[in-house]
């Protein structure tokens, strides 16, 4: 059965093992999975095929960012691997951005490449310290004109834009990290919405990490998100 559900699962871990156990306790129709730096660091592609035996969508995260040849040449190694959805950073810039494009054109690949704005780690203070003036707003807009122009089929951002920029760009779509259930820790996020407002305000996927994978029940836990959006 294709997976309907909004969620993304983020698999953060150190240890092969701790990942596919989780995994196995989530059912693929009901949410899609993660894998970001940390695990793929650990144990490179062997887990893709892992969990998509298990039945999941695969989104691997590792936000590549390079010269146009070198980002391009990654993404297209990653595609052939059948991921879901693979993202790049838009700072990386337009020739980059469309490089990677035209990569994915060109082998008929159907993963989603998606472009990351502004981390949701980052506050207006963090983006002063970078030299950047603008609100994180204004920067994810900015940013996202480039993806759009560059023919990405989405954007990773925080929630807290996703109004803007389903109304901007409303054929892209809204990948949002900094997810909280409500009475949550922030944890080392600063631009965080609850999942239900997320949706109501446009997200098509929630990227939701340690609120599922560190409870004590994460089934439960996934099963309590998708009650809080029904
Ligand atoms: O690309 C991402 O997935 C991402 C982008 C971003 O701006 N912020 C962000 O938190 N992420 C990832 O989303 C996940 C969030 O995890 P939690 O904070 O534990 O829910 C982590 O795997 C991050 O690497």
């Amino acid at each position: 059965m294709p997976c309907t559900s909004p969620v993304i699962v983020a698999l953060d871990f150190p240890i092969v093992a701790d990942a596919l156990n989780l995994a196995k306790q989530l059912d693929p129709t009901k949410c899609r999975v993660k894998v970001g730096k940390e695990l793929f660091t650990v144990c490179g592609p062997m887990i893709i095929d892992e969990l998509q035996k298990l039945g999941f969508d695969v989104f691997l995260d590792l936000k590549f960012h390079d010269i146009p040849n070198t980002t391009a040449m990654a993404v297209k190694v990653a595609a052939s691997m059948g991921v879901w959805m693979v993202d790049i950073h838009c700072v990386g810039g337009m020739a980059m951005m469309q490089a990677c494009r035209n990569v994915l054109d060109q082998t008929k690949s159907q993963t989603l490449l998606i472009g990351v704005t502004v981390l949701t780690s980052l506050g207006i203070d963090d983006l002063k310290q970078l030299s950047i003036t603008k609100s994180p707003e204004q920067q994810v807009l900015s940013l996202a004109q480039l993806a759009a122009e560059a023919g990405l089929d989405g954007l990773v951002s925080s929630a807290q834009e996703a109004k803007s920029l389903k109304l901007n760009f409303p054929h892209l779509k809204l990948v949002t990290p900094g997810i909280r259930p409500e009475g949550s820790s922030k944890d080392d996020q600063q631009r965080i919405v609850t999942p239900a407002q997320a949706i109501a305000d446009g997200s098509d996927y929630l990227v939701i990490g340690r609120p599922i994978t560190k409870s004590e029940n994460p089934e439960q836990a996934l099963e309590s998100i998708l009650a809080s959006l029904a």
